[in-house]
């Protein structure tokens, strides 16, 4: 049962942070959209250059003393002094929210220090707060990568709600021949997209509601939690639309049943259907666990480019969900060695070319660098070398010799 509800009397007031480089691109790209009069954007960073070129009314340089305006140089440590330097601002400004939004990059040193941080405060002030970041992209290499999921450890002890979209499967989401200039501000694109939504959806701009304790409700699950989007063209199945909302690159490869809450943005033209609406419940409503609070609010949107777009957030999502995706049947990839080097033995060649099984749900790069280290480091073994020597490639270790 859905219920038309009259618009909020009292429209939450929604403050949204965007933190280190990303963070403030994310932030400018948006402020050049419609934001609604309730909504807040804030660019913060450590880096002073940067900030004055952002188009945000405001801004706040954390860190003066620490960083001399001159960015936390990818060290995370650096990001959280900063912040914790500038405690005085950031806690009024997060006082004066109902809803506090942040969004960054994670893996430099800005965001990543600064934002677990904030969400400290925000939770110290009793303030429900949902994290947007982003995981480096895998050609930034291994260390930015450490330096990301260390962060992300972090918050995930502080905020409501964290969804993690790895830059990765943002360009997944683009086309493929994009420059990476350009994948940069697509990707913005999209964490704009997944704010706007958002803030939109518990503003009191939509048909059908979503107030703010419901939101704060579904929030509140502390864990992840992982997003989809969907558009639907004239003629499109709706079946199919929801369901590739559900599939989107944007949702990692999870087992939504698990998830203890959602939120669904629906925005289409005042063309959409009764019948249209409560499928969109009843589909999800058998997806999810049935226990789940599932909120749907619709925003009328005459100008729409197509004739419904959707957003799925799934929140609450535990651990034991990923691992649940782990026991599917194509849930692992084998990786096998290819052994050429004439200096082993029979032994360890065997030994070496054994495949290598790694969880598909959650292979990323980082994985993949870690299974390098694992294999260089095995062959280490097996050959009795230096690990450091196995980058140099055989003929030339011969050579050498
Ligand atoms: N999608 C997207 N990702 C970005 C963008 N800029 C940076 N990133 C990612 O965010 C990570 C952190 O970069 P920044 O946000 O520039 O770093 P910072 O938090 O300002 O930290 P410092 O520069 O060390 O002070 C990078 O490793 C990139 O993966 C952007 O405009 N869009």
């Amino acid at each position: 049962m859905f219920e038309l509800l009259t618009p909020n009397e009292q429209t939450p007031r929604i403050t949204v942070f965007g933190v280190g480089g990303c963070g403030c691109n994310t932030i400018n790209q948006l402020s050049q959209s419609a934001v609604a009069d309730n909504v807040q954007l804030v660019a913060v960073n450590t880096d002073a250059q940067s900030l004055t070129l952002s188009q945000c009314s405001t801004r706040l340089q954390i860190g003066q003393q620490v960083t001399k305006g001159l960015g936390a140089g990818a060290r995370p440590q650096k990001g959280y002094e900063a912040a914790k330097e500038s405690d005085t601002d950031i806690r009024d400004l997060i006082e004066q929210a109902d809803v506090v939004f942040i969004t960054g990059g994670m893996g430099g040193g800005t965001g990543t220090g600064a934002i677990p941080f904030m969400a400290s405060i925000a939770a110290e002030l009793n303030k429900p707060l949902v994290a947007v970041v982003t995981t480096p992209f895998s050609i930034e290499g291994h260390q930015r990568s450490k330096i990301a999921r260390a962060g992300i450890d972090q918050l995930m002890q502080q905020a409501d709600a964290v969804i993690v979209l790895p830059n990765d499967k943002l360009l997944e989401a683009l086309d493929k021949k994009i420059s990476l200039v350009n994948a940069f501000y697509q990707s913005n694109g999209i964490l704009q997209d997944v704010l706007q939504g958002l803030t939109t959806t518990i503003s009191q701009a939509g048909l059908i509601n979503i107030d703010l304790n419901d939101f704060v409700e579904v929030i509140s699950h502390h864990g992840r939690a992982a997003m989809g989007v969907a558009k639907q063209m004239q003629g499109d199945d709706l079946q199919l639309t929801i369901n590739n909302a559900l599939k989107n690159p944007l949702l990692e490869q999870i087992d939504l049943t698990k998830a203890k809450g959602a939120i669904v943005s629906v925005m289409a033209t005042d063309q959409i259907e009764l019948s249209q609406y409560n499928c969109i419940g009843a589909t999800l409503q058998q997806q999810l666990d049935p226990d789940a609070l599932v909120i749907i609010g619709l925003t009328l949107v005459p100008e729409l480019d197509c004739e419904l777009e959707l957003m799925v957030i799934a929140t609450g999502i535990s651990d034991e969900s990923l691992d649940k995706v782990s026991k599917a049947d194509d849930a692992h990839i084998q990786i096998t060695s290819i052994v050429e080097d004439e200096t082993l033995n029979k032994d360890s060649k065997k030994e070496l070319a054994k495949p290598v099984t790694v969880n598909k749900a959650r292979f990323d790069t980082s994985e993949l660098l870690n299974l390098h280290d694992f294999l260089k480091e095995k062959s280490a073994r097996a050959i009795n070398l230096p690990e450091e020597e196995l980058d140099i490639p055989t003929y030339t270790r011969k050579q050498t010799c």
